[in-house]
């Protein structure tokens, strides 16, 4: 079938989508709306990549301690750009960004992202995303505090994952939605509502960590390798991308347990993914879809934050999985 068939088949625009959400506030949607048009323009700079001269490092750090990549920095300064200009965001926290920044004293939401996830992957062409999350802000001047939200207190939530189809996932707490760039750069909905299987025979970890594992996941991972000889019973398989986002994705449209476990690698270190800005948005995109997510101990969006930038271990998917891992951390 082609695009044009498929079109008349009452496929809707995400502009129709949206303006079709009048459940949630006009201010809410044109936030989500500022970051949609946001990610185009960074899906513009990633499809070009050597063309465009954005590969590559940028010879800077973040405040993480980690080398920026320049579509790190293109990416974050496109977003902050955008999101200045729309009079409904108070502020935005940014995984490039030190601390918060102001953008509007009479906004009414917070946009917190990861502009660019997965970094290691941008200069090899393999895919990486935008992950975002927006909070409603409490009255007063804007602080710290008010970005300091539990995950189950976001209003939406989601990724663009600039792949081999350039995708947005959104949802707005009633279920998932995904929409599929097309050649006129239009964002147009491909998938309604999918669902996470509860069982799965695929994970992703990386193995390369595994003598800094704590021993409930190792012995979870042995399980699985241990396959149809072992307690688990049946053979799994293995995948890993070193981009959550795209990890997430394949989660979404198959089934499959996600994993990057606290490890001793540095103990001071709770896990190397950060809560605001990269479990709880992916992490509400899982529950709406039947998955689940935990710090391998409770449910993740039932953490009360403590920093911009807290690290979390992240275990998610497939029910089933994600239960067995937490029954193991007792
Ligand atoms: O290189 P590792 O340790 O496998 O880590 C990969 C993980 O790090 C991340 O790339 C972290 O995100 P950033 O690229 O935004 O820093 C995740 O997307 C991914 O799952
Ligand atoms: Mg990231
Ligand atoms: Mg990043």
């Amino acid at each position: 079938m082609n695009l044009m068939e498929n079109m008349e088949k009452n496929m809707q625009t995400f502009q129709q989508y949206l303006q079709s959400q009048n459940q949630i506030a006009p201010e809410l949607r044109d936030t989500v709306n500022s970051v949609v048009s946001a990610c185009l323009k960074i899906s513009a700079n990633v499809r070009l990549g050597a063309l465009a001269g954005v590969l590559g490092e940028a010879g800077t750090g973040n405040v993480q301690g980690e080398a920026q990549k320049k579509l790190d920095v293109i990416a974050n300064q496109i977003l902050i750009d955008e999101l200045k200009q729309n009079p409904n965001v108070a502020g935005l926290a940014s995984e490039e960004e030190d601390d918060f920044v102001a953008c509007n004293a009479q906004g009414e939401y917070l946009v917190l992202f990861d502009p660019l996830d997965g970094s290691s992957n941008i200069d090899v062409n393999i895919s990486i995303g935008t992950i975002f999350s927006i909070l409603k802000k409490d009255s007063g001047s804007l602080n710290t505090e008010h970005f300091l939200q539990k995950g189950s207190q976001q209003v939406a939530a989601g990724y663009v994952l600039y792949g081999v189809q350039t995708v947005l996932v959104l949802t707005l707490k009633n279920g998932v939605n995904v929409f599929t760039l097309d050649d006129k750069g239009v964002f147009i909905q491909t998938h309604t509502n999918p669902q996470i299987p509860e069982k799965t025979a695929e994970f992703a970890i990386n193995a390369s960590n595994q003598r800094h594992w704590e021993t409930p996941v190792q012995q979870y991972i042995g399980e699985l390798l241990a396959g149809e000889t072992g307690a688990r019973g049946k053979n799994y398989n293995m995948r890993w991308v070193a981009s959550m986002v795209a990890e997430v994705h394949r989660i979404l449209m198959r089934g499959g347990v996600f994993l990057y476990p606290k490890d001793q690698r540095d103990p001071s270190k709770a896990g190397k993914l950060r809560l605001m800005y990269e479990a709880n948005p992916l992490g509400l995109v899982v529950e709406q879809a039947g998955g689940k997510i935990t710090n391998a101990r409770k449910n993740m969006l039932e953490i009360q934050p403590t920093g911009l930038h807290q690290r979390v271990a992240v275990v998610l998917g497939s029910a089933e999985e994600v239960e067995r891992v937490r029954e193991l951390h007792g």
